[in-house]
């Protein structure tokens, strides 16, 4: 049997991670992309301890000329490419006086144009192979509702939705659909220092932003990676053949639209 080739982006832990290991168990032969090299070449060897085929890239999503040479280099390894995971990305505290030119460069290169160059190289791939492809990126509950403290990154978040629905559009022609999940709190390392963060700028332990958040959860849980790796699963899948330009909410019920 041909294995699909997804890469995942910001695979090396947390939601990426998980979203790796998913994807192999579905039959995905998966590039593992991350800064962190250490951390792409420990998720490589859990799927292939675990059977599955896996290669680790070392790529800064922010860099358009890395992001093509991995999306390549997972292509001529696996000898296919079908399914790009845009997931990289960073989510420094903003208060709204704080910012500073620097910060909004940092998470608009990773959060925003990392999404592009992903992007384009994976349509620069579909087409090279001659056929569609699927392309899925990561919003946020945060790219629905501004979240407080987090002005740079909501907005970031907002503005991959932009993208994910023009892209849509600007790609169906070519067979390819583009869709992005928006988790809400999912207990990675990402939130646990954001929940420092929150909670000291209140003056309150840790522990406390987490309260917070978590009050206006329906399902009155925090998620799991796992929570969100099972509905990008369903969006790398074939039962999501017909869905594009979606915005996926996996937060228990944090916004409902
Ligand atoms: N954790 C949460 O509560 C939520 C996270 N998200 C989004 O999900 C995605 C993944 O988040 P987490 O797993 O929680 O984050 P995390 O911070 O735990 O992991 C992010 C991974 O991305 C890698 N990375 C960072 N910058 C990179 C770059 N420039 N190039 C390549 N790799 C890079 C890191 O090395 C790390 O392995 C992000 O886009 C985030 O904004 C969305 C909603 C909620
Ligand atoms: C970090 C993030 O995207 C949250 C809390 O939704």
């Amino acid at each position: 049997m041909k294995h699909r080739v997804a890469l995942v982006t910001g695979a090396g832990q947390g939601i990426g991670e998980a979203i790796a290991l998913r994807l192999s168990r579905d039959g995905f032969n998966v590039a593992v992309v991350d800064l962190d090299s250490q951390a792409a070449a420990n998720v490589s060897k859990k799927i292939e301890q675990a059977g599955g085929k896996a290669l680790a890239i070392q790529a800064d999503v922010a860099d358009r000329v890395q992001v093509f040479a991995a999306v390549q280099q997972a292509q001529r390894t696996f000898g296919g490419f079908d399914v790009i995971v845009n997931n990289a990305g960073i989510a420094p505290s903003t208060p709204i006086e704080a910012i500073t030119p620097d910060i909004v460069d940092k998470v608009y290169n990773i959060n925003v144009k990392g999404v592009i160059w992903g992007m384009q190289a994976a349509i620069e791939a579909f087409k090279q192979l001659g056929h569609g492809g699927k392309i899925i990126n990561a919003s946020s509950q945060a790219g629905h509702v501004g979240n407080p403290e987090l002005a740079v990154y909501s907005s970031s978040k907002f503005a991959v939705r932009g993208l994910t629905q023009t892209a849509a559009r600007d790609l169906a022609p070519l067979g390819i659909t583009v869709n992005a999940y928006c988790p809400g709190i999912v207990n990675t390392p990402m939130w646990q220092r954001i929940d420092k963060e929150i909670s000291a700028a209140a003056g309150q332990p840790e522990g406390y932003g987490t309260e917070q958040f978590a009050k206006r959860i329906t399902l009155g849980r925090l998620s799991e990676a796992d929570d969100v790796a099972a509905c990008v699963s369903y969006l790398a899948g074939p039962d999501s053949n017909y869905m594009t330009g979606q915005s996926l909410l996996i937060d228990g019920g944090m916004v409902f639209s």
